[in-house]
């Protein structure tokens, strides 16, 4: 069976390779473990709470209306990262057989209303439609947004995925030199300089409007491990916790399991998209595997 929808999660197994799966809890409508030919591609923390209790710590989370914590007077009362991660998604069903594909929605009964009631005045009407694609060895992830209400709304939009990796300070990201970018952890803004990012401490960058013709790879002792493409995704989060903040960090562990991981995060979150009424929105980003370097300066 592809597609196996159970009371909480949906499991899509690829028809090709019956270790090549995709686990997604509907809280959240969060990918919670990609596996390729049975090895583990997202990095999910063994604390990680898949039971609606909170978001999810790992896998990829959906950063919706907000990205982190915004002093814009619509989204300003909301919590962190906004309500998509914390909101139980309908499943669709599946969209294509092979490669498979599934959607999941998301509208304003369905979503968190705690969180959902300080987005403006607690009355935007909107939908949103994720669909996930499984193939051979990628995924993508594409939102679709809508305003079917009579005023218009703005939101941040972001894919908040957890790469795994075998050891952090081995790893490199290249292909963003030269962009500009706010580092969250000094509260400053610069020009990248260094040939390609690397960890050794806590890093927790937005880089602002990279084209998206620019690849992210992913580099582990010179060699590509993941591959991030994206599509109407201009900004790209790139973090990891390092120690003191995973301690402080109760669904984080185990606690030196940041050397696993890196969040390479692509989104619309430096400025707001606005949607007028009847209008619509999508974004994508394609994780996959295939190890060629690929050096770019534009
Ligand atoms: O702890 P969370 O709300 O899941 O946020 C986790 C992280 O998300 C993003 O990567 C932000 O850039 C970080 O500043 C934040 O710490």
């Amino acid at each position: 069976m592809p597609i196996t929808n159970n009371d909480d999660e949906v499991i899509i197994t690829s028809p090709s390779n019956g270790k090549t799966q995709l686990k997604v809890l509907k809280y959240g409508a969060t990918v919670y473990s990609w596996t390729v030919n049975g090895k583990e591609q997202l990095w999910l923390s063994d604390a990680a709470k898949l039971d609606g209790s909170k978001p999810v710590r790992g896998g990829i989370p959906l950063v919706f209306p907000v990205f982190g914590k915004s002093t814009d007077a619509s989204v300003s009362k909301m919590p962190q990262h906004g309500f998509a991660r914390r909101s139980t998604w309908e499943f669709l069903g599946q969209t294509t057989e092979n490669p498979p594909a599934v959607q999941f929605g998301l509208g304003p009964e369905l979503a968190d209303q705690e969180v959902y009631s300080k987005w403006d005045n607690g009355d935007n009407d909107f939908t949103l439609v994720l669909t996930l694609t499984l193939e051979n060895d990628s995924i993508r992830t594409r939102i679709d947004i809508s305003n079917p209400d009579k005023k218009p709304w703005k939101f941040n939009w972001l894919f908040h995925s957890y790469l795994k990796v075998d050891d952090i300070e081995d790893v490199l990201v290249n292909n963003l030199p030269g962009e500009i970018c706010y580092d969250q952890v000094i509260e400053e803004s610069y020009e990248e300089r260094e040939p390609a990012v690397n960890f050794a401490g806590e890093l927790d960058r937005i880089y602002q409007n990279v084209s998206t013709k620019k690849l992210l790879q992913v580099i582990e002792m010179g060699k590509v491990v993941h591959n991030v493409r994206r599509k109407n995704l201009p900004d790209v989060v790139i973090w990891n916790p390092w120690t003191d903040k995973s301690k402080g960090m109760a669904d984080f562990e185990p606690k030196n399991g940041y050397l696993k991981m890196i969040c390479v995060e692509p989104g619309y979150v430096h400025d707001f998209v606005t949607l007028k009424p009847g209008e619509k929105w999508s974004g994508e980003q394609i994780i996959y595997k295939g190890d060629a370097v690929k050096m770019q300066s534009v």
